[in-house]
């Protein structure tokens, strides 16, 4: 579909059903999500998030600094850009992580400048969290009952009136255990966190945000670190989220997840929105191709990071690598030279 149609077709696009070579199945792209033609800014049908003159300044850099972006709700979500771009600053600024310098943003109809991580994740807009030394130190069945929220055993009542937070608990640690199982995490929950592989912490933190029952599930690199064997798992528990009538935002690197699972795709760059709209037309335009794929846009991005294994025969994919992993040894030398 051309980035002009995008915008009056509000049918879902089924063409796209069909097995993969893992056997699963994959499920249709939502379309129709803008009102107009694909370009930075443009009003979606139905906005879950609205983000209005965000700026983020550190010293003289602009980390951010938004126009007006507006996120499709019940669609997948791909915030891409080179590093640097700001996108994890933007993340950090929808939580209630950090404050801007300027602007407005609303979530689900509710403005939420100023507010308050905690309160944001009540509201229904939970980002995963990588593990950090402490929460490995947990079992994995501790971690997921920290993603619990309205905890009432540490309020007052509660604590004079113990049937209250036993309740609770009870009903949370089933919560728990159902998601573990759902993972397919159940037989660890007694395992510390710190045990998981990269793909596993990456099913445990995307299991902990759904314990506060989510409407927008944000995920910062979902892919990063992850085994090739666990990537369909992880895809597949992404596009379920949507399934389930969550919205999902991402932030990726991996171009090939982007294609594969992306209904729509915003790309930043120096802290602006360069492009926005379907993957297949976004991932076309020039301004795309300058900002952020540049020479590595024929190769999937899996296969530079070694997250997929290149055959010796797809020279291009071999090469880029190769070029990337000597920048990087003479970049490690540099810094060893240094006194
Ligand atoms: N706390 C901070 N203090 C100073 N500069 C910062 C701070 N946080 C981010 N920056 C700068 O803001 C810019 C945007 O950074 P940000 O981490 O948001 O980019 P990004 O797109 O997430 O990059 P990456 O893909 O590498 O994670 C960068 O130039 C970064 O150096």
């Amino acid at each position: 579909m051309s980035a002009e149609n995008q915008g009056s077709d509000q049918s879902q696009n089924t063409a796209d059903v069909a097995e993969t070579p893992t056997g699963s199945i994959r499920r249709p792209k939502t379309t129709g999500l803008a009102t107009g033609p694909a370009a930075p800014g443009v009003p979606k049908v139905d906005p879950i998030l609205i983000v209005d003159g965000v700026e983020r300044r550190f010293g003289g850099l602009a980390a951010v600094d938004i126009d007006h972006l507006e996120i499709p709700r019940h669609a997948i979500t791909a915030l891409i850009g080179p590093n640097g771009a700001g996108k994890t600053t933007l993340f950090n600024l929808l939580c209630g992580f950090d404050r801007p310098n300027a602007g407005k943003w609303s979530f689900d109809g509710r403005n939420l400048a100023g507010v308050p991580s905690f309160k944001v994740a009540r509201m229904g807009q939970v980002r995963t969290f990588q593990l950090t030394k402490s929460l490995s130190l947990l079992s994995v069945l501790e971690n997921m009952k920290l993603g619990a929220p309205h905890q009432i055993g540490e309020g007052f009542w509660a604590s004079i009136l113990p049937f209250l937070w036993r309740r609770q608990e009870a009903e949370i640690e089933e919560k728990a255990k159902g998601l573990l199982k759902r993972f397919k995490l159940d037989a660890k929950e007694s395992d510390f966190a710190a045990s998981l592989s990269g793909g596993q912490r990456k099913l445990l933190e995307m299991a902990r945000a759904l314990m506060s029952d989510p409407t927008l599930v944000m995920l910062d690199e979902p892919m990063a670190g992850v085994n090739p064997a666990l990537t369909q798992s992880l895809l597949d528990h992404i596009l379920d989220l949507k399934d389930q009538g969550m919205t999902v935002l991402f932030v990726e690197h991996d171009m090939h997840m982007v294609r594969h699972i992306a209904d729509w795709v915003v790309v930043m760059a120096e802290g602006r929105v360069v492009a926005e709209g379907p993957p297949e037309a976004v991932m076309e335009e020039p301004a795309v191709v300058d900002a952020y794929l540049g020479a590595h846009q024929d190769v999937d991005l899996g296969a530079v990071t070694g997250r997929i294994a290149v055959s010796g025969t797809d020279t291009a994919a071999v090469k880029v690598r190769e070029r990337i992993e000597a920048e990087a040894s003479a970049e490690i030398e540099d810094e060893g030279d240094r006194p």
